[in-house]
């Protein structure tokens, strides 16, 4: 069994990751389906519910949601996508020997202007907004899951070689397992 994590700021890249991961074979985890799922049931906004989880259950509540998840899928290679702070890292490395975290960076200014022409739901074009959901996201710890992850690819230049160079490194990963 391979696990891999996945982290990254909005807008850095993970939705392309995961694609590529997918094609390759591996499961994917999206941590932020199970808070959207969370967020339906209760009708808010999963921004809120984000907050609200972890205030309510502890700092491991998503991961641990994701644990019966990757327990279904049995000798497979998984992707958990979303990675957000220190304490889930602590969990999956705590379950699964040789978890290994991938982060993705790209300026604020780049993801800004990629969220702006994506217009997702949630996605603004307020920057002000856009500059909030960071802070949210940070808040969570997701800047010391990035310094302190196991690989990191940068997503700058176009997106063909972004592309590449992520095929290339979940080769690498999964040649080593
Ligand atoms: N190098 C690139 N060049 C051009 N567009 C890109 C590049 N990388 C990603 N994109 C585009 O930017 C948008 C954001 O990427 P993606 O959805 O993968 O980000 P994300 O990290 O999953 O964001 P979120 O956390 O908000 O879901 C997408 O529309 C994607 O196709």
């Amino acid at each position: 069994m391979k696990i891999i994590g996945l982290a990254g700021m909005p807008g850095s890249g993970k939705g392309v990751v995961s694609s590529i991961a997918e094609e390759m074979g591996y499961h994917i985890i999206r941590m932020g389906d199970i808070i959207r799922e969370e967020a339906k049931k209760r009708g808010e906004d999963p921004g809120k519910t984000a907050v609200r989880l972890r205030k309510e259950h502890g700092e491991y509540i998503i991961a641990e949601k994701c644990i019966p998840k990757i327990e279904n899928i049995k000798n497979g290679k998984i992707l958990i996508e979303g990675i957000r702070s220190p304490h889930e890292v602590e969990i999956f490395k705590k379950h699964y020997k040789g978890f290994k975290v991938i982060s993705i960076f790209s300026t604020q200014r780049t993801r800004f202007k990629r969220l702006r022409k994506r217009g997702r739901k949630d996605d603004t074009k307020n920057y002000k907004k856009f500059v909030e959901r960071d802070q949210r996201e940070l808040g969570f710890g997701l800047g010391d899951v990035i310094a302190t992850s196991d690989y990191i690819i940068i997503n700058e230049g176009p997106l063909q070689k972004f592309k590449e160079n992520t095929k290339k490194l979940l080769k690498k990963i999964t040649r080593n397992c």
